[in-house]
């Protein structure tokens, strides 16, 4: 399994990148050819059960073990009122995950998903972004290290999700440092932040711009400096999920700002990634279209905790089974075209 020891170990993971399986792709097309209908009328179910077949290297695709790993984490930046709730909520809904009871565990539980839940350091919030970085580098490290333990080769999908209370505002951060513009173009409501409130909110991002902008020189630095714990850990997932060859869901403008600064250092790491659906947060069609994503649905969903990508693994399902199911024109004594 891949391990971050040091920041180097992040940009060799970024060089050094596995490519899908081309046989398991071409024997996949194959049978897209065969099968009872004209050709591309299954639309995006065909691409995304070829896009499965590359990176699982099987000709027929399965769904038996998908996992949604929830990483929570604190941000310093929360005392400031950036969100409409109170830092306190970040573990009371981590609370509420174990028992069972958040929208993530009925989705989860619907779309035939694992749910796992990391906590990590939740009494100690990370550095308040608009003053110091979020993380110093062992913390950074340690965050990207659970990330990455989340996730194994054999997995079927991992579908990376964050709890945070105030984290819309370092993900507009790391989005705004890695592909330019500022908190006008990436600060949303979030929880429901609106009017005097969200543009304090702005006037933070920009603040934190301003302050580390010049040091984000890297994918680590811009993570470590305006991240978070959780995201760190999802972007540690989504690059060890990309070694083990295990294809990402992703969830909402969160889990996609934790690969906007892989994503400026290497633009390859979206690859093995599917947009499970755009949000209602604003930034995140923007973020999506710097990523060269195209979503999956368009729920309105605002939610986060990995909710978008669990209903998305419902249409990932119906790819699989119309792809591993139907007969071909052979076997159905159909006539081609
Ligand atoms: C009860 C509750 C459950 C949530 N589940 C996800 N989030 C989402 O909202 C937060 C981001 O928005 P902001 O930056 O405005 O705080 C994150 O915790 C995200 O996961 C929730 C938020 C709340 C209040
Ligand atoms: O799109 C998201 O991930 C999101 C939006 C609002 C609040 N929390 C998460």
């Amino acid at each position: 399994m891949i391990r971050f020891d040091t920041p180097g170990d992040v940009v060799a993971a970024l060089a050094d990148l596995p490519a899908p399986d081309a046989r398991a792709i071409a024997a996949a097309q194959d049978r897209q050819a065969q099968l009872t209908k004209p050709a591309g009328s299954l639309g995006r179910l065909e691409e995304v059960a070829l896009f499965l077949a590359g990176w699982q290297g099987r000709d027929r695709p399965r769904l038996d073990r998908g996992r949604v790993a929830i990483f929570a984490g604190n941000h310093g930046i929360a005392a400031r009122g950036v969100s409409a709730f109170p830092p306190a909520v970040t573990a009371q809904m981590v609370a509420n995950f174990e028992a069972g009871g958040a929208a993530i565990n009925a989705l989860a539980r619907a779309a035939g998903l694992e749910l796992r839940i990391v906590a990590i350091d939740l009494d100690r919030p990370t550095g308040d972004i608009a003053e110091a970085p979020a993380m110093s580098e062992a913390e950074c490290l340690d965050a990207l290290n659970l990330g990455a333990a989340s996730v194994e080769a054999g997995l079927d999908l991992i579908l990376p999700g964050e709890m945070g209370i105030g984290n819309s505002t370092p993900a507009a951060a790391l989005c705004a440092a890695s592909f330019g513009g500022d908190a006008s173009d990436w600060a949303g409501p979030g929880t429901g932040v609106a009017g005097a409130a969200l543009a304090a909110k702005r006037v933070l991002i920009d603040r934190a711009l301003d302050q580390h902008g010049g040091d984000c020189v890297s994918a680590f630095e811009t993570l470590r400096r305006l991240g978070g714990r959780e995201i760190a850990a999802m972007a540690g997932a989504m690059l060890a999920a990309r070694h083990a060859r295990v294809p990402v869901l992703l969830d909402g403008f969160i889990a996609c700002s934790a690969l906007a600064p892989l994503a400026r250092w290497q633009p390859r790491i979206v690859d093995h990634c599917l947009a499970g659906h755009v949000s209602a947060e604003p930034g995140h069609q923007r973020l999506l279209r710097h990523l060269g994503l195209a979503p999956l649905l368009a729920l309105g969903l605002r939610l986060g905790e990995g909710s978008g990508a669990a209903v998305a693994a419902g249409i990932v399902r119906a790819a699989l089974a119309a792809h591993d199911g139907m007969a071909t024109f052979a076997e159905a004594g159909v006539s081609g075209a």
